[in-house]
C-alpha cells in the first residue's frame, strides 16, 4: 500500500462517518458540498469533515482509493456511500438514515 492509502484508512478507521469535502463545514467553497451538509445537518449525526482543498495528497489520493473522480465524497465505516447525487437520493428515500444510524453501532 503507498503510504497516502496507509494515511487515507488510517483517518477512515478514526471517523466513522467522515466527508471530505471543498471548504469547511461552516464555509463550504462548492454548491455540492454545500448541498451535502445541508442534507447532513437533518441527521443526528457526529461527523469529521475535511477540507480536501487544503490537503492536495488526499484529494488526488481519494480519487484512486475509491475510485471516484469528484468530491464531495461521504464515508460511513472506511466504505465511499457517493457523492451529492447519491447522497441527495439516499436522504429523499430515506436509506441514508439507516446507513448513518449504522455507522455508531
Ligand atoms: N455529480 C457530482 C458533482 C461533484 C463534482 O462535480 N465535483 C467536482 C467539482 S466541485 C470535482 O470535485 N472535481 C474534481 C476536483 O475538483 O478535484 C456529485 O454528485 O457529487
Amino acid at each position: 500500500m503507498s503510504d497516502i492509502n496507509t494515511i487515507i484508512k488510517t483517518e477512515l478507521d478514526a471517523h466513522p462517518v467522515k466527508l471530505f469535502m471543498k471548504g469547511i463545514p461552516s464555509a463550504p467553497q462548492c454548491g455540492f458540498s454545500q448541498t451535502v451538509i445541508q442534507i447532513l445537518s437533518f441527521y443526528d449525526v457526529e461527523y469529521s469533515a475535511m477540507n480536501i482543498l487544503e490537503n492536495p495528497d488526499f484529494r488526488q489520493g481519494l480519487k484512486d482509493y475509491f475510485e471516484w473522480p469528484t468530491f464531495p465524497q461521504l464515508v460511513v465505516k472506511g466504505e465511499l456511500v457517493g457523492g451529492c447525487d447519491i447522497i441527495m437520493e439516499l436522504h429523499e428515500s430515506g436509506e441514508l438514515k439507516e446507513l448513518l444510524e449504522s455507522a455508531t453501532k
